[in-house]
């Protein structure tokens, strides 16, 4: 949270502390990979969000080693499932693992390749979306998620602050990350399919509903 409202520590241990494995999970990231996966506390807000749209069929683009996989797998019901799209044949690997150890197993697919073609041979609807890739595609998945989600389904999205690049991100010389999650938020933001909003958690978590 960037301004918490008081101890910190008061809040991170009620409502978004990790087990032990998720403490596994994270300690294995860093030793192997770089550590880009999401916060807990918008791992936990993933959870409350899917739990509150009684979402069981979820899509992630962005798998890492199934981190944030896990915060959204306990959130589906016993006939839920998550297909979760991933670039690295290694973080894959990782992952799965990490699905099996966490129970999940059954429930995951973890799909290796790049999103944007992954995504050409997966069939809606989807329940929600979570966004957490490659940021220049940011755009890309928007335009390639919006028909696999259904009316009243959830499309979030990780990183919209970019520590305040996104923000900051006018004129030449930008970073094309930053520009293109902005290109990512004008849109979300002047939709009218869309209704948007972007929570301070972590590095900025968008959410939007599409409308039905
Ligand atoms: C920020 S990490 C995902 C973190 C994960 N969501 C979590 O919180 O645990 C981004 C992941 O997307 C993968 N990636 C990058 N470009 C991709 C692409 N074009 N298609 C699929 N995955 C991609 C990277 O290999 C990396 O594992």
């Amino acid at each position: 949270m960037t301004e918490p409202n008081g101890d910190t520590d008061f809040w991170a241990d009620r409502f978004w502390a990790e087990d032990e494995l998720l403490t596994a999970l994270r300690a294995d990231i860093a030793a192997r990979a770089p550590k880009i996966q999401i916060q807990a506390e918008a791992g936990a807000a993933l959870t409350t969000l899917l739990m509150a749209a009684g979402a069981r069929r979820v899509l992630e683009i962005g798998t890492l080693f199934g981190y944030s996989g896990v915060w959204i797998g306990r959130a589906l019901p016993a006939d839920g499932t998550l297909d979760t799209l991933e670039l690295s044949p290694a973080h894959a690997e990782a992952a799965r693992e990490w699905f099996e150890r966490a129970g999940l197993g059954s429930k995951v697919t973890v799909h290796v390749g790049a999103a944007l073609d992954t995504l050409g041979t997966l069939t809606g609807p989807y329940d929600a979306v979570f966004i957490d890739a490659d940021k220049t595609e940011y755009p890309d998945y928007l335009d390639r998620c919006l028909p696999l989600l259904r009316p009243g389904g959830l499309l979030i999205a990780d990183n919209l602050f970019r520590r305040g690049a996104v923000a900051a991100s006018t004129g030449e010389g930008v970073d094309e990350r930053a520009a293109a999650v902005r290109v990512f938020a004008e849109r979300i933001a002047g939709d009218p399919r869309l209704q948007s909003t972007v929570l301070p958690l972590g590095d900025g978590l968008s959410v939007s509903v599409l409308r039905g």
